[in-house]
């Protein structure tokens, strides 16, 4: 397939390796244009795959038959809108971020359009070569009637990034993920801990799931407070020595994907009439040590890193 992997990062860094040793004619796409990009990834057993691909080229763009989006939430939209004039009609488009609400920012599209969740993990070293800490699941699935028939993408994606799982009802997984984000990603970076000290916590975590439980019921997807509880507590456990990535972002004093995630909850609590507290007090504590690093840094560039 000819493929463009937008966002050349840790996770854009996973895809573009697999992909590639799978025979795939990739490229990546980087903010500032450049005719190459690196791949500098060590795997969970300890390889090192150091690759020079082709970059930013419009030719392949404009002949890519899937665009894998690999930026986070925040950085969607803008980046997706530049490049929807050269893209073909029939070219997927597969949004993979953690978060909720990007979609509502793009206009309609021709194009196929997925959406899918990850479970892997991976961070950029100082040196910055980027560690793959997990193998884990990555689920895609339909967000606009013309890719349900594409469901053969999975298979594809999995031969070169194991493991991919189609899956039809992919709104429903994602805001089951969702839970866990709003849970685990403004605890840990409000109390400034790794995942698993946040079980602690637990009447905090009781009344967040319960607020996504009441706002997901009324958006129409069957499930309960007690499977969301259920859900996130095994994720805790499961990531217990994780840094999440809004604790990443938080320390590097970087733009955090909270307005996807608690955010995201909020406004569509507000569509419904519904009172999420809990999350709104954790979108703005978090909103607060973002406007405060993000008034530190007036003067200087004046952008988010
Ligand atoms: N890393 C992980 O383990 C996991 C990540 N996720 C999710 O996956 C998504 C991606 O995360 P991750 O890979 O870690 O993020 P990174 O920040 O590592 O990667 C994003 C990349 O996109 C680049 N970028 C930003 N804007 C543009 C643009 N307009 N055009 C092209 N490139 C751009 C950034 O470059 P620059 O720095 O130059 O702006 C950066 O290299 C996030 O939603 C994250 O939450 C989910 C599960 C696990
Ligand atoms: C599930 C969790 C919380 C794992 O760390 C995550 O997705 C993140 O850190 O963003």
């Amino acid at each position: 397939m000819n493929i463009t992997v937008l966002g050349c990062g840790a996770i854009g860094q996973l895809w573009l390796a697999g992909l590639v040793r799978q025979g795939h004619n990739v490229q990546g796409w980087l903010r500032v244009p450049q005719s190459s990009c690196t791949v500098d990834v060590v795997t969970p057993q300890g390889e090192i795959v150091q690759l020079q691909l082709p970059a930013n080229n419009a030719l392949h763009l404009a002949g890519s038959d899937l665009l894998l989006v690999t930026l986070k939430a925040w950085q969607v939209s803008g980046a997706i809108r530049t490049l929807l004039p050269q893209l073909r009609a029939d070219c997927a488009i597969l949004l993979l971020h953690n978060g909720l609400g990007t979609r509502e920012e793009l206009p309609p599209l021709p194009q196929p359009l997925l959406q899918g969740i990850t479970t892997h993990a991976a961070y950029r070293s100082d040196g910055g070569s980027i560690i793959h800490v997990y193998n884990g699941t990555t689920r895609i699935g339909p967000l606009t009637p013309n890719a349900q028939s594409i469901s053969h993408l999975a298979e594809v994606l999995h031969d070169a990034l194991p493991d991919v799982a189609w899956h039809n009802n992919i709104a429903a997984s994602c805001w089951i993920k969702l839970a866990s984000n709003c849970v685990i990603n403004p605890l840990t970076a409000v109390y400034d801990c790794r995942n698993g000290e946040i079980e602690q916590y637990i009447d905090q975590i009781e009344a967040l799931c319960r607020e996504v439980a009441m706002v997901m019921d009324r958006e129409g997807y069957h499930t309960s407070y007690e499977s969301l509880l259920f859900y996130v507590g095994q994720t805790i456990k499961s990531t217990a020595g994780n840094t999440s990535s809004m604790l990443q972002d938080i320390r590097a004093q970087r733009h955090t994907e909270i307005d996807y995630i608690s955010g995201y909850l909020v406004r569509r609590a507000r569509v419904h009439g519904l009172s999420v507290p809990e999350n709104q007090r954790l979108y703005e504590l978090i909103k607060q040590k973002e406007d405060h690093y993000g008034r530190l840094g007036d003067g200087m560039s004046g952008e988010w890193e």
